[in-house]
């Protein structure tokens, strides 16, 4: 039995378990997706957990397009096709060649699209909770997305965001009206697979930073190796 303090609120062993690994597979998923439709019921599912997410104010900034005519995503991919391009221009010649031969997203190939959007006005001008920053309807509209990542991996789905895309190309294709901000385009469906480790890192892009050199104590900057924190965190190989 579990002894530590806050065993009564602490989900039993095998919860946990679940949760992290639901952390730790997730996944952002570009070139795998499998063509079968996902059913209403599960996405479903995964758009309520979308729903639960924090919310500054419980404002609830967020609204979802569910994409599945082809023609539409068609639109979205154009937009895409014109924004990798740019990109690709933006980087130097051994990283653009590299940039060139990723696969960046599953716009045609994902069974569903689902474009998160953000009204800023739902609550009227003054917001508890952002009076002072702002950006948090931003912000809480991502925590949704998080949300639905998290739901959708542990119902076996893939979600791929992709943001190679300029926002306008987003609210041509998706007639999001002018006050609404799209903040994410998911890519999502069953997949052949899920990678072990990010794309970006077994293709040699970036690698995961240390945890450990990222914690500072009381101060900005203030690292303190021997803390029991950071042994904690480098004894579990948290690179
Ligand atoms: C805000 C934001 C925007 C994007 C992404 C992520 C996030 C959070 N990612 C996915 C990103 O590359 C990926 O999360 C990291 O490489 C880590 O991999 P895993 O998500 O752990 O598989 C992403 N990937 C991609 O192929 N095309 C894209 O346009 C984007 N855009």
């Amino acid at each position: 039995m579990d002894t530590t303090a806050d065993a009564d609120h602490a989900f039993s062993a095998d919860e946990r378990a679940a949760v992290y690994r639901c952390i730790f597979e997730r996944r952002d998923v570009r070139g795998e997706f499998r063509p079968a439709q996902v059913p209403d019921a599960v996405l479903a599912r995964v758009l309520v957990a979308a729903h639960h997410a924090p919310s500054v104010g419980f404002m609830q900034p967020w609204d979802f397009i569910v994409v599945r005519d082809a023609a539409v995503k068609a639109a979205i991919h154009d937009g895409f096709a014109e924004a990798h391009r740019e990109a690709a221009a933006m980087f130097d010649d051994d990283r653009a060649r590299q940039y060139a031969a990723l696969k960046l997203e599953g716009i045609r190939e994902a069974p569903v699209g689902i474009c998160v959007t953000c009204d800023r006005d739902r609550a009227g001008p003054v917001v508890l909770g952002r009076t002072h920053q702002p950006d948090m309807d931003l912000y809480s509209t991502v925590c949704a997305v998080q949300n639905l990542w998290l739901a959708a991996r542990a119902e076996g789905l893939g979600v791929g965001w992709v943001s190679i895309i300029r926002p306008e190309r987003l609210r041509a294709a998706l007639g999001i009206p002018e006050a609404i901000v799209p903040i994410a385009y998911l890519c999502l469906g069953h997949v052949a697979r899920f990678h072990d480790r990010p794309e970006l890192e077994t293709r040699g892009w970036a690698k995961r930073a240390s945890l450990a050199g990222r914690i500072a104590f009381d101060r900005w900057g203030h690292a303190d190796r021997e803390a029991g924190l950071i042994r904690e965190i480098e004894a579990r190989g948290a690179a």
